[in-house]
């Protein structure tokens, strides 16, 4: 089938060949009808999916439910392009393939789209557009005892990445007020990127931010999921059974064997694992030798 091009809002989407938005999960009825619909969407690399991905989804449903009017419907893990070109990105068909396992096997309400992942780069503004024009046109909202209502789409995400936004460059004011003023974010703490200082530097959209501080501190990284792949060292328990089979059986990221100082002057090069010192950083002693390894988020 044919790339589908149609105009919708700030910007025109674009349909990789046969996408279909998965919504075997999207709840499609309004329960309560004073509650404002919401669906939650986290854009990343996933490279790969770890527990506290699945986990950031878990912190906000608890915070909504406990501190706002808002009903969720859904929830939905949504890969980076192979075009983001991140360091050491696996390729976005392998991302997803671990997203859906992941969401599969360990929740009841999570979902992958795979629309931004297998096609072009898109900017988050469009990836959180094609889930408003997927969910409300397509499928024509939700169904409440009034009538079909629309559901507002909100990008969940850590504290990090929301600090980016105030990093000159990375994001455009246009992008920046369709985000955060028309869908509106929930922010949750990332051991590094201190809530308030993230928030205070958007106060113009503070209305439509939801900052979440981590009642259990958790500074599990994609980057040193990698790193402990790459060094032969256990992953259990940072991310899900299925997952680290999918990674073996597909030799994903593949163990470098033991670690030498010429190996770690790469590593540093590569952008893989940030070596330098940074508050966020921990000193953690490698099983593979008696190198002491600095990771850092
Ligand atoms: N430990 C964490 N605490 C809070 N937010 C997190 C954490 N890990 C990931 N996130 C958030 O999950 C989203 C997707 O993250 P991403 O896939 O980039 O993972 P990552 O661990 O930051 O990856 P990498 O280490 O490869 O940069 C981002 O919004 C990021 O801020
Ligand atoms: N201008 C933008 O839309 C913009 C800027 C920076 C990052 N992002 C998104 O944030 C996510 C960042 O992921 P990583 O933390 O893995 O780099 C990606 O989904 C990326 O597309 C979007």
């Amino acid at each position: 089938m044919a790339a589908q091009i149609f105009a919708h809002k700030t910007t025109a989407l674009t349909n990789p060949p046969n996408y279909a938005l998965t919504s075997h999960r999207l709840c499609r009825t309004l329960h309560t009808s004073t509650k404002q619909p919401i669906v939650l969407v986290a854009c990343g690399s996933f490279n790969p999916i770890t527990y506290h991905h699945l986990r950031m989804f878990e912190i906000a449903k608890d915070f909504i439910q406990q501190n706002t009017n808002f009903e969720i419907l859904g929830g939905y893990l949504s890969p980076v392009s192979d075009e983001y070109k991140k360091a050491g990105l696996v390729s976005a068909h392998h991302r997803v393939n671990m997203c859906a396992l992941a969401t599969e096997q360990e929740s009841s309400w999570l979902m992958v789209d795979s629309w931004e992942a297998l096609q072009t780069y898109q900017r988050t503004a469009a990836v959180l557009d094609h889930f408003d024009y997927e969910i409300n046109t397509v499928l024509g909202g939700v169904s409440t005892r009034d009538g079909e209502r629309d559901v507002q789409i909100m990008l969940l995400a850590g504290s990090d990445l929301i600090g980016t936004m105030s990093e000159p460059g990375v994001w455009s004011h246009d992008d920046l007020d369709h985000v955060l003023g028309h869908h509106g974010t929930f922010v949750i703490e990332r051991t590094g990127a201190a809530l308030d200082q993230v928030v205070d530097s958007l106060a113009r959209w503070r209305n439509n931010i939801y900052p979440i501080a981590q009642q259990v501190q958790n500074d599990v990284s994609s980057t040193k999921v990698r790193l402990f792949f790459r060094r032969g060292l256990s992953v259990q328990y940072l991310l899900p059974a299925a997952v680290i089979d999918y990674i073996e059986q597909n030799n994903l990221y593949p163990d470098d064997g033991p670690c030498t100082e010429k190996d770690r002057g790469k590593e540093s090069e590569s952008g893989e694992v940030d070596t330098t010192s940074s508050e966020s950083g921990r000193n953690v002693q490698s099983t593979l030798g008696t190198e002491t390894t600095r990771l850092s988020n």
